[in-house]
């Protein structure tokens, strides 16, 4: 782009037709404010355009809603570190996170960081690869598990002792954790026409035992001292202030919710919400007990700001230290909204007796509201989270046994209405599966595998061990069969003639490792072959020693591709920098 560009786009939309974004570090975000049809249809800013198609083909730019790129910013990634992106498709902060870990580097050296992006629906992501393809990176895996039992990949005592030697992981744990989870998605209503039509205020009230459920494994899944952000693009509290009090509740004193006041103060943002009323079919409860009784089962009591949860045996938030702590920003950065009935002296509770009751225990203040009407732009609800010592599992299972009465009351009902095909319209097959496979998991005892959404593969695809690697020498549990049914296993490439003629070839240097770095799937015949970071070999190493736990839909970069050609083998060059040389011949 040049001086040229854009004098003539201030000359002729104003001067803040692009603009930075105030807030976002490193003036690296920018806010452009013409339509796409300005964009197009004006010969003056047809170099400006392609200059942005461009630099958006090759990765240097990516276009998305400004609020959408805030949760990642409160991670406050290092260098070095694990991230998991618990909902990640269709990327977009996926690739902010990538982005993150290269900027984060030394320079010359690949990140030592990792990012693992997951998504539910496997379409979702094809779309999640296909956008995250841009960043050529060899420190992605993209995996493709319900994240609620997003595995850990745990090893056995015999086997941990092994691999203590070689300094390797031993489980999944993540210094970050983004959950950005699905919700009802009204934060988007100004862009999204259809939601006009579609939106209730009861919306929300399905989505909040999952969301309490992604985020409690993300929390399981973080290790002590890191962060989650929980966010949504919803303003509905029972997707948002009902989780995050939930999590506290049922995490106790194994974690905290930061106050990030002080971090990003360009970016204005509403205090968290203390009191909400609940919506179910036209009526408004304040409290769980104003619940019809044949509505308690789907009406959780989480839901409420009063609630003392589904068990009563939390103190740990009505003893924090609010004096001290509510340093919450001044200014224009505080705009306390009059229903909040904020108030620091109390740490968010009125001290109108009928409030305190109920009001959150929890500094729900410290969450974050982002309004469209305050920034011009989408609507985002943020909550930072830092763990402090590993979850007491008693108290975790004390909640589940409890939840899973409740939720086995709803599953029945579900399934009834399903018969009735009277099923609402956000309860789709998916979530009934997903209470399904709760209920089944609760009861231990009546397992229907037909609920379970991934199969495991039938025991008769052999692991090929040759293609395996090298640790058919450990024991038995390493000659695993195959594991997830319509996913290509990723094998190590082992082929040591191959792997010499490529490094002479292309004049690769010593100091750019291959051993163990180059993987392919098994049914391509080592036709595509990726290349993956030492973060990444690590966790497929230990993905290996599990049984493959995680099911992975693609990692790292492909860096050669073959081509049979009149019987001979060409491998291209598909890593877009390498070298400069474009074909290989066998
Ligand atoms: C709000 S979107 C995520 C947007 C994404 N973080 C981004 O910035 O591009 C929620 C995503 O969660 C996925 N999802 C829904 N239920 C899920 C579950 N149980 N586990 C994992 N992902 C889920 C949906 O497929 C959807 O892609």
């Amino acid at each position: 782009m040049t001086s040229g560009d854009l004098w003539r786009m201030s000359d002729e939309y104003g001067e803040y037709a692009l603009s930075p974004l105030p807030w976002y570090p490193g003036n690296l975000a920018w806010h452009l404010n013409l339509s796409r049809k300005q964009l197009r249809k004006n010969p003056a800013l047809e170099s400006f355009h392609e200059f942005l198609k461009h630099e958006s083909e090759v990765g240097n730019i990516t276009r998305q809603e400004a609020v959408s790129m805030v949760p990642p910013l409160f991670l406050n990634v290092q260098a070095g570190q694990h991230i998991l992106d618990m909902c990640a498709a269709p990327g977009s902060k996926t690739f902010q996170l990538l982005e993150m870990i290269h900027q984060s580097k030394e320079p010359g050296l690949l990140p030592t960081a990792l990012v693992i992006a997951n998504d539910l629906k496997v379409q979702r992501c094809d779309v999640l690869i296909h956008n995250t393809k841009r960043m050529c990176t060899a420190n992605l895996i993209v995996t493709n598990h319900e994240a609620q039992s997003f595995p850990s990949c745990s090893l056995a005592k015999d086997d941990s002792e092994t691999y203590k030697d070689h300094c390797k992981p031993q489980r999944l744990e993540f210094d970050r954790v983004l959950c950005d989870v699905p919700c009802s998605g009204d934060g988007t209503l100004r862009k999204s026409h259809d939601l006009w039509r579609k939106w209730s205020s009861s919306m929300g009230n399905e989505f909040h035992l999952l969301q309490v459920d992604i985020a409690m494994r993300g929390i399981a899944l973080l290790k002590v001292g890191g962060r989650m952000v929980y966010s949504t693009c919803s303003m509905n509290p029972v997707e948002n202030e009902a989780v995050v009090a939930e999590l506290l509740r049922r995490s106790g004193s194994s974690v905290e919710l930061l106050d990030v006041s002080g971090e990003l103060r360009e970016l204005v943002r509403r205090p968290g919400l203390n009191t909400w009323k609940v919506n179910d079919r036209g009526s408004w409860f304040q409290t769980h007990e104003d619940v019809p009784d044949s509505r308690k089962n789907v009406i959780l009591p989480s839901m409420f700001p009063s609630s003392t949860s589904i068990h009563e045996s939390h103190t740990v938030y009505s003893s924090f230290a609010v004096n001290s702590e509510c340093n919450v920003p001044l200014s224009r950065n505080f705009n306390i909204e009059d229903t909040n009935n904020f108030n620091c002296d109390t740490g968010g509770i009125s001290s109108s007796n009928s409030t305190q009751s109920l009001g959150s225990k929890f500094p729900l203040y410290r969450c974050m509201r982002i309004v469209p009407h305050d920034q011009d732009g989408g609507a985002f609800f943020i909550a930072v989270i830092r763990k402090l010592s590993p979850l007491n599992e008693n108290q975790v299972i004390k909640v589940r046994k409890t939840e899973n009465l409740l939720l086995k009351n709803r599953t029945v009902k579900l399934q009834e209405q399903c018969q009735h095909r009277i099923v609402s319209e956000v309860l789709d097959d998916n979530k009934l599966l997903d209470e399904q496979k709760k209920l089944s998991l609760a009861n231990q005892t009546s397992k229907d595998h037909n609920l379970i959404e991934v199969q495991m593969a039938s025991d008769d695809v052999e692991y090929s061990q040759t293609e395996s690697g090298d640790r058919s020498h450990r024991t038995n549990k390493l000659d695993y069969r195959h594991r997830w049914k319509g996913i290509d296993p990723v094998l190590f490439f082992k082929d040591e003639a191959v792997i010499k003629n490529i490094v002479s070839f292309f004049g690769i240097e010593e100091s750019f490792s291959l051993e163990g770095r180059l993987v392919t799937r098994s049914t391509d015949n080592a036709r595509r072959i990726y290349y993956i970071s030492k973060s990444v070999r690590d966790i497929l190493e230990l993905n290996v020693q599990v049984g493959e736990q995680i099911k992975i839909a693609s990692l790292g970069v492909k860096m050669f591709v073959s081509v049979p050609i009149r019987q001979i083998l060409i491998y291209f060059n598909d890593y877009m920098h390498f070298h400069g040389k474009s074909a290989y011949f066998l």
